[in-house]
């Protein structure tokens, strides 16, 4: 044999080895839950074989090419039969339960109705190979107990607090209606449609459906009916760099996602669930992207008033008039230092007494003296330091707080502390910024 050219495939082995170690992925394919589904997808003409599920070490479970995606070529389209809708629902068994129900039950519960109903239904579910690879709990804010919403920045633990109260004033007036699906189970239905059911259900609607609209059903309430479960496409992450089109083709009867700019072969296919900062991630979908370029950290009111004058005797009137201009909400930091919003706000309020008159010129643009523009400077670098120590104390204690979780509070808390840290790279590079500005 050749020495040379076995040193040479040596040579490739070893580097085919490595890059393949350097992925560090796990199919997942041959696992029995992916064959079922498979089948499943392939009876509702589903057969393509270009997307394969694996287990990402950085991202978790989602979809690797195995052929070269070029830019404008379709990911995916999938046959609207494997499309589970509130269509689905009302040609189901529970249709005629929702349709006598008045006032009428929104889109989103019945979906979520049907979900808990056909996962309870278990392998008799005509649905079950796809209900069965759903996660079975989620990392969103509606999960976390009140110690990690507690860790959480201060302006997404307001949201992510509103939302769990939006989550359970949904789940005590859906009570009825629960009660009145009980012929449809021999189970009492106050066990069947518990809180917990209707939270995991809930996050599966939230976190997985794309966005298709429907003519309203008049069944249903007004609320929008833009919701699609679409099995297997579902398994898309999201990566926000990544661009493409997506939506159903009344032609093709398919839901089609296509690539803007292509994907390589063997690499994880993303798509792109729209331009959200790591908050709304967070809140949404219960993940963090890392060097997410839509990223900023907030400045809530109470962190801005610490960069203040206390005895600045028009700081009452100040904030009123930034709050009467909507100018005390969505200040931030970014990459590239304090945003256009929070500067005009320091502006207003690095004002003297004497400078009043000058109120309305300074929220429209109106440049300040150098020696107001040196403070507001000074106050964004403290803000910056604050919600600096601010994370620096929050990490401490999700640090303690890893050591004796079980798995569910783990993942929780990782995700909280890649938001954290996130933020820090944010302050970081502003804190430069604005110490280069002083130096000038
Ligand atoms: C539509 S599903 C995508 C598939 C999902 N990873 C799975 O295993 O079923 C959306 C969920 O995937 C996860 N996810 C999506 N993009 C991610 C990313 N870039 N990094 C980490 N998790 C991500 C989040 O948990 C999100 O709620």
């Amino acid at each position: 044999m050749n020495k040379t050219r076995c040193r040479a495939g040596r040579r490739a082995r070893k580097k085919r080895r490595k890059k393949h170690e350097d992925f560090s992925i796990v199919t997942l394919s041959h696992e029995a839950q992916f064959v079922l589904l498979r089948r499943w997808l392939n009876e509702r003409g589903f057969t393509s074989q270009s997307l394969i599920p694996v287990n990402f070490h950085d991202t978790g479970r989602g979809l690797m090419a195995t052929q070269t995606i070029k830019a404008k070529n379709s990911v995916i389209s999938l046959p609207e039969e494997c499309l589970l809708t509130t269509s689905t629902v009302l040609k189901s068994y529970m249709a005629d339960y929702i349709k006598r129900w008045h006032p009428p039950i929104s889109p989103l519960l019945a979906l979520c109705c049907f979900l808990i109903s056909e996962r309870h239904h278990g392998e008799a579910s005509e649905w079950n190979p796809y209900i069965d690879i759903l996660p079975k709990t989620y990392t969103c804010p509606l999960y976390f107990p009140d110690n990690v919403i507690e860790l959480l920045p201060r302006s997404l633990q307001k949201k992510a607090t509103q939302q769990k109260e939006q989550f359970q004033e949904l789940f005590s007036s859906s009570q009825t209606f629960f009660h009145s699906l009980q012929p449809l189970f021999n189970q009492p239905t106050e066990e069947l449609f518990s809180q917990d059911a209707l939270r995991w259900a809930w996050c599966s609607v939230n976190t997985r459906t794309v966005y298709m609209e429907h003519d309203q059903s008049k069944y249903l309430s007004r609320e929008k009916d833009v919701y699609a479960l679409a099995p297997y496409l579902d398994l898309l992450n999201h990566c926000p760099n990544v661009q493409v089109e997506a939506g159903f083709n009344k032609e093709t009867r398919c839901y089609e996602i296509r690539s803007v700019n292509g994907c390589k072969k063997f690499q994880q296919a993303f798509i792109n669930y729209g331009p959200h900062d790591n908050h709304r991630l967070l809140l949404e979908y219960g993940f963090v992207a890392p060097c997410n370029p839509h990223s900023v950290v907030y400045v809530d009111l109470e962190t801005l008033k610490v960069g203040l004058d206390e005895k600045d005797k028009q700081l009452k009137e100040k904030l009123l008039y930034l709050k009467d201009n909507d100018f005390l909400r969505n200040l931030t930091f970014g990459m590239d230092g304090p945003s256009w919003r929070l500067m005009t706000a320091l502006r207003l309020l690095s004002l003297k007494p004497q400078q009043y008159t000058r109120w309305k010129s300074v929220l429209l643009g109106a440049a300040v003296s150098q020696d107001r523009e040196d403070w507001c400077i000074e106050s964004a670098l403290k803000l910056c330091n604050n919600l600096t120590e601010d994370n620096v104390k929050a990490l401490e204690r999700l640090a303690q707080l890893k050591e004796g979780a079980n798995q569910s509070g783990l993942e929780q808390l990782c995700v909280v502390e890649s938001l954290r840290r996130e933020e820090q790279n944010i302050l970081g590079h502003t804190r430069g910024l604005l110490q280069n500005l002083l130096r000038q």
